[in-house]
């Protein structure tokens, strides 16, 4: 287990290139099974996760050549589906949560799939009735054997385009039942589809591909099935959760920073959320410029009442962001309340900033209010531990604020999801060892 050493109070300055987008490399990544043609991919994260289901697909049998620093190419030509016998794929696909999403293309390509119970974040609850639900809507069958060391299976001869309303929009499910579908015969209608960035960009790699996917960016996907899809080339888009993350900390931190790159019409309602809380930012260009800020303000609600956060499927705001708004409002003036809908795990980590010297009362497993310090307090560095990848990092935001030397161990986690945090942030000027 590798722990992250921080000295805290550093004012950070300069400039942060975002790496592309992790849940996005991980639909994108799987996609590339539903050809035998090369696929060449740019801007993939070189994070735990995607470094993961990059060695898995090579497992797998394809092709996997590296490129450029951050270019691959793919091909899936050779696929050995014997592999997915093996204890090694068990243990492989049950590390990461994004590997759920090789069931879809699996299926429309070879038309059976396997998984094992997918890992991921522990943040609660990670119910995948959604995708299997989908995959039955198309024809396939599927099954769940506890006996048979807890592996899903789906299996269908023939998948027939049909229409669906899912029963929630499901990011992964939806990119899932999406892959199965391309290649179904006849056309289908996915409503209550997720349309997140991710979703938009993966439709659009398909589309690229010989698929026809209308809708894009709406949650009603209209797909005709093809018979065959073709290689393409496909670039993703800078990670939205670490554009914010950078945001959270450049205010915690009263650091001057320009996220570089940030694709801003993509972010949708990120920016104003972190502006809500008294962040002041400017665009330039494709830029967000963060000037080194003493003190922000929370804003009220028009009719006076305290302000929430709350998560929403796109374009509502991103459950991943939520816990990096919480440790941003630490420090802020006024008082947030936090409303985490989707899952019920995800704030436990309060307990550590509150260790630290933080106002926070969590009110329930889904809801905690933040009584800003505005700074008459600093938060004092501790010992903790990373318990998921967004909790990790808004540790890190609160360290590296704090007075004082703080540890934070299992940053396994903060891994997982973003690459080199400690090279990047201590070219800029923080004080970041990795033991
Ligand atoms: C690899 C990957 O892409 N992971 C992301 C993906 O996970 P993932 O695709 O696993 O998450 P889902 O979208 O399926 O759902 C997440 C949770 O939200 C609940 N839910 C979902 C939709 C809805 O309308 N109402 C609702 O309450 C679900 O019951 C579940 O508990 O999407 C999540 C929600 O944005 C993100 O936190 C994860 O980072
Ligand atoms: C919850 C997350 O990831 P995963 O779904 O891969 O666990 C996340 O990226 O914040």
């Amino acid at each position: 287990m590798a722990s992250f050493q921080i000295t805290g109070g550093r004012k950070l300055k300069g400039e942060l290139n975002p790496q592309g987008a992790k849940n996005e490399a991980l639909q994108i990544l799987c996609a590339v099974l539903l050809t035998k043609d090369p696929i060449t991919i740019h801007n993939i994260p070189g994070i735990r996760d995607v470094n993961q289901l990059i060695d898995l697909l090579g497992d797998l049998g394809v092709w996997v050549t590296k490129i450029g620093e951050s270019s691959y190419r793919f091909q899936a030509s050779d696929v050995n589906l014997d592999y997915l016998e093996t204890d090694t794929y068990k243990r492989k696909a049950a590390a990461l949560r994004g590997s759920v999403m090789l069931l879809g293309p699996m299926l429309a390509r070879f038309k059976k799939g396997r998984i094992p119970r997918p890992g991921g974040d522990k943040i609660g609850r990670r119910r995948l009735d959604t995708h299997f639900l989908g995959f039955e809507k198309l024809g396939a069958q599927f099954n769940y054997d506890a006996n048979d060391g807890g592996y899903y299976q789906v299996d269908a001869s023939n998948l027939r385009g049909t229409y669906m309303l899912l029963d929630e929009a499901s990011v992964t499910g939806t990119a899932n039942v999406l892959m199965a579908a391309v290649m179904a015969e006849g056309t289908t209608q996915i409503y209550n589809a997720a349309c997140e960035p991710y979703l938009q960009q993966l439709s659009k790699m398909l589309n690229s591909m010989g698929a026809k996917i209308t809708g894009v960016g709406s949650n009603l996907l209209t797909i005709e099935g093809v018979s065959e899809l073709t290689g393409t080339e496909h670039t993703m888009l800078p990670d939205m959760i670490e554009i914010g993350s950078f945001i959270g900390l450049a205010a915690m931190t009263q650091s001057e920073i320009t996220i570089k790159n940030c694709q801003i019409p993509e972010l949708g309602i990120i920016p104003d959320q972190f502006k809500r809380l008294g962040i002041q930012m400017e665009f330039r260009g494709d830029d967000i410029f963060i000037p080194a800020q003493e003190r922000y303000q929370i804003e009220s609600f028009l009719d006076g009442g305290m302000m929430t956060v709350a998560d929403s499927p796109w374009p509502g705001f991103t459950p991943d962001l939520l816990s990096i708004v919480l440790v941003t409002a630490v420090q802020a003036q006024g008082t947030l309340l936090i409303h985490q809908k989707m899952f019920e795990s995800r704030l436990f980590f309060v307990d550590k900033l509150i260790d630290m010297g933080a106002q926070i009362i969590l009110c329930d497993p889904h809801r905690a209010t933040v009584v800003g310090l505005n700074r008459q307090i600093p938060l004092k560095g501790i010992r903790m531990s990373s318990p998921d990848i967004r909790a990790g990092v808004a540790l890190l935001i609160a360290a590296m604020s704090a007075q004082g030397t703080s540890i934070i161990d299992n940053i396994e986690q903060i891994d997982r999801g973003y690459q080199n945090i400690d090279t990047r942030l201590n070219a800029i000027g923080a004080e970041i060892i990795r033991l």
